[in-house]
């Protein structure tokens, strides 16, 4: 059950390999995360960061093993329970933020509650209206300007968009928020004040944050690093 106490990711035994007949791009026999931790994952590239996140978000499933988000035995799921799952109780930050270009800055991160029904409740909880909840968490994140907020998304600059996919991810208090290299076209000093920014927004809600990047530098600000190359030592060698 979604709701059930315990870990909010748990993983035993995974294996997943992306062709039939190709090696094992991730091999972790075990891997726990407890609500509301902050997590940061590391690894060169290719280490298979980015598809350990599809497996977390329900995308993807391993070949062997069992993937449980929120107590919810994903990698038993169909994909289109696995995608209902991920619109309920994962916010997603692409590293491209995956914004619509057609859509307005409040729309764009009302969507979620468009495929959400739990999302869309939880939002209305919080707020008279979906506009005015995702005009308030827009404001948390230094998006108040109501002029700012009539541009097309397209115009933003990429540290406003990246808040913008951030807003988006956290509208309707998902319980797990996976963010792919959010941070990887900003300068120093902006990565640490948009990560201090999710932080806040996570403990607000209660959220487990997962969070992938390249930048050591942001490292010490987490409760805890995954190192994927260590953590998969066995990349392609075991069955
Ligand atoms: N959709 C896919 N189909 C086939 N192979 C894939 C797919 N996605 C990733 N791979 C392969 O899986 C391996 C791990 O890739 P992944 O993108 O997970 O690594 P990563 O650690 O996120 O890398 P980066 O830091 O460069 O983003 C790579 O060898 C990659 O080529």
């Amino acid at each position: 059950m979604p709701d059930a106490p315990g870990p909010i990711v748990q993983l035993e035994g995974v294996r997943f390999r992306w062709r039939r007949k190709g090696p094992n791009i991730l091999t972790l026999d075990g891997l726990v995360v407890g609500r509301g931790e902050r997590v940061f994952i590391e690894g060169p590239s290719g280490s298979g960061k980015s598809t350990l996140l599809g497996l977390l978000a329900g995308v993807t499933v391993p070949q062997t093993g069992t993937v449980q988000v929120l107590g919810e035995r994903l990698s038993a799921r169909s994909g289109a329970e696995r995608d209902h799952f991920r619109a309920d109780h994962i916010g997603y930050i692409f590293q491209q933020f995956n914004l619509i270009p057609y859509l307005g800055i409040v729309d764009n991160v009302v969507l979620p509650c468009r495929f959400s029904a739990k999302r869309r409740e939880r939002a209305l909880a919080r707020s008279k209206g979906l506009r005015a909840e995702a005009k308030r968490l827009l404001g948390h994140l230094d998006l108040a300007e109501p002029a700012l907020l009539r541009e097309p998304v397209t115009s933003l600059s990429v540290g406003q968009q990246q808040r913008v996919a951030a807003a988006r991810a956290l509208m309707g208090a998902p319980e797990l928020i996976i963010a792919d290299e959010p941070t990887s076209s900003l300068d120093a000093d902006r990565r640490r004040a948009f990560v201090q920014l999710l932080f806040d927004e996570c403990k607000a809600t209660g959220a487990t944050l997962i969070f992938v990047s390249h930048d050591a530098s942001l490292e010490p600000l987490f409760d805890r690093t995954l190192r994927l190359a260590e953590a998969n030592q066995a990349v392609g060698s075991r069955p």
